[in-house]
């Protein structure tokens, strides 16, 4: 472990150079890697594995998303089986489906899970809310997880591009006593920047709380009430978007990620820097109440619950789509698509 300071407080982390590649393929040398699912996190985990040498298979029902595999070169009865098979051949099971899918499956997962083997997560969510959920793992299998912070797709396009996306990891049972060493070559595997290590209780509220606040729900909400302000004072749907979110994404963004937010204010105009730093505390106070009443929200269970309730109904794929539908035909994502057809690049 690495100490690093965070900003006055010291942490251990886990990186590549003390826990290299080579590392970590050794540690998992004897094991087989069973990815069950292929949604999102699926793909960019298994494809990243494989291509970092790890012996990996995946199990996935019929349908689309097997024939995705398929066609990212996974080869039915060498490396893509049925789930069941998947679950008989794996030593290392990655339990890959939606939190609200693993809740069907879990009795059929758990019948596979044979002393020694070892059940990977990339959420806490289902061992957490496990009285709702069902899934008590049995004792003497491992039970640990890597969950990397980003989706998916993001996790395989910065592997293919040498970048990395740092995880969180977290131990919940070590029946064989390598637990953690097989946890931490999981997080190297699958591609991982730094590893940094949490419970499984903690990883579940702090990535609910985050994918309903700053990093999904809340960036949507502020966009829409700048843009909606900037029309109803008369300005066009182009600048009204240019101005909220296309300058935020093209140009602001990446300079903060490369450098920090006073960083990206000192590449503004002394008049931006002037009114950003008049008004990002009210901004913070009128939001904070919102966010705690997210985490209390999200601390009561009540966000599982609904998550688990409206994902597991029949028809929620098509409820959803009339949802994202809504998002994507309203004028300010709509004025985005012909913004983004205007990119210099794409034209
Ligand atoms: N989406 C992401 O990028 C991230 C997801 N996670 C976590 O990773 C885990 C997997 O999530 P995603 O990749 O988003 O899942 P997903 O929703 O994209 O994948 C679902 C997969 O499960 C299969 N499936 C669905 N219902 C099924 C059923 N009843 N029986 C058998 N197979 C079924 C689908 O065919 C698909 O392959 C979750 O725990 C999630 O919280 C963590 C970080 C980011
Ligand atoms: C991408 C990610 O890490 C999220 C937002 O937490 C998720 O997809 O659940
Ligand atoms: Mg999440
Ligand atoms: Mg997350």
């Amino acid at each position: 472990m690495a100490k690093i300071n965070f900003g006055g407080v010291e942490e251990d982390v886990v990186t590549r150079e003390e826990f290299p590649l080579e590392k970590a393929l050794d540690v998992l040398k004897d094991d087989v890697i069973a990815v069950i699912g292929y949604g999102v996190q699926g793909p960019g985990q298994s494809l990243n594995m494989r291509d970092n040498g790890f012996n990996v298979i995946v199990g996935q029902r019929k349908g689309k998303t097997y024939d995705k595999a398929v066609a990212d070169g996974w080869v039915p009865g060498e490396t893509l089986f049925e789930i069941e098979e998947a679950l008989e051949r794996g030593t290392i099971i990655c339990f890959l489906l939606s939190d609200a899918a693993q809740i069907e499956l879990w009795p059929t997962v758990k019948s596979y899970l044979k002393p020694g083997k070892s059940l990977y997560f990339s959420h806490g969510f289902g061992v957490t809310y496990k009285d709702q959920t069902g899934i008590v793992p049995p004792a003497d299998v491992d039970v640990f997880l890597v969950a990397p912070k980003g989706s998916g797709t993001s996790l395989r396009r910065l592997f293919v591009e040498g970048k990395g996306l740092n995880s969180s990891f977290a131990i919940y049972q070590d029946a064989s006593g390598h637990a953690r060493e097989k946890c931490i070559a999981m997080g190297i595997g699958v591609g991982s920047g730094y590893l940094f290590e949490t419970d499984f209780y903690k990883e579940v509220t702090s990535d609910l709380t985050g994918e309903r606040g700053t990093l999904m729900g809340a960036i949507q909400g502020i966009f829409a009430a700048q843009y909606e302000v900037l029309r109803a004072n008369g300005h066009s749907p182009s600048e009204a978007f240019n101005e909220t979110v296309e300058e935020l994404t093209q140009s602001l963004m990446p300079l903060v990620a490369e450098n920090g937010m006073d960083w990206m204010y000192a590449n503004c105009s002394t008049t931006a820097q002037r009114g950003a730093l008049d008004w990002w505390k009210p901004f913070r106070d009128a939001t904070k109440p919102v966010f705690e009443q997210l985490y209390n929200s999200v601390k009561a269970g009540e966000q599982a619950n609904i998550s688990i309730t409206r994902n597991s109904q029949p028809d929620y794929r098509e409820k959803l789509e009339v949802e994202l539908k809504e998002l994507r035909e309203s004028e300010m994502w709509q004025a985005g698509t012909a913004v983004r057809s205007l990119r210099p690049e794409r034209s």
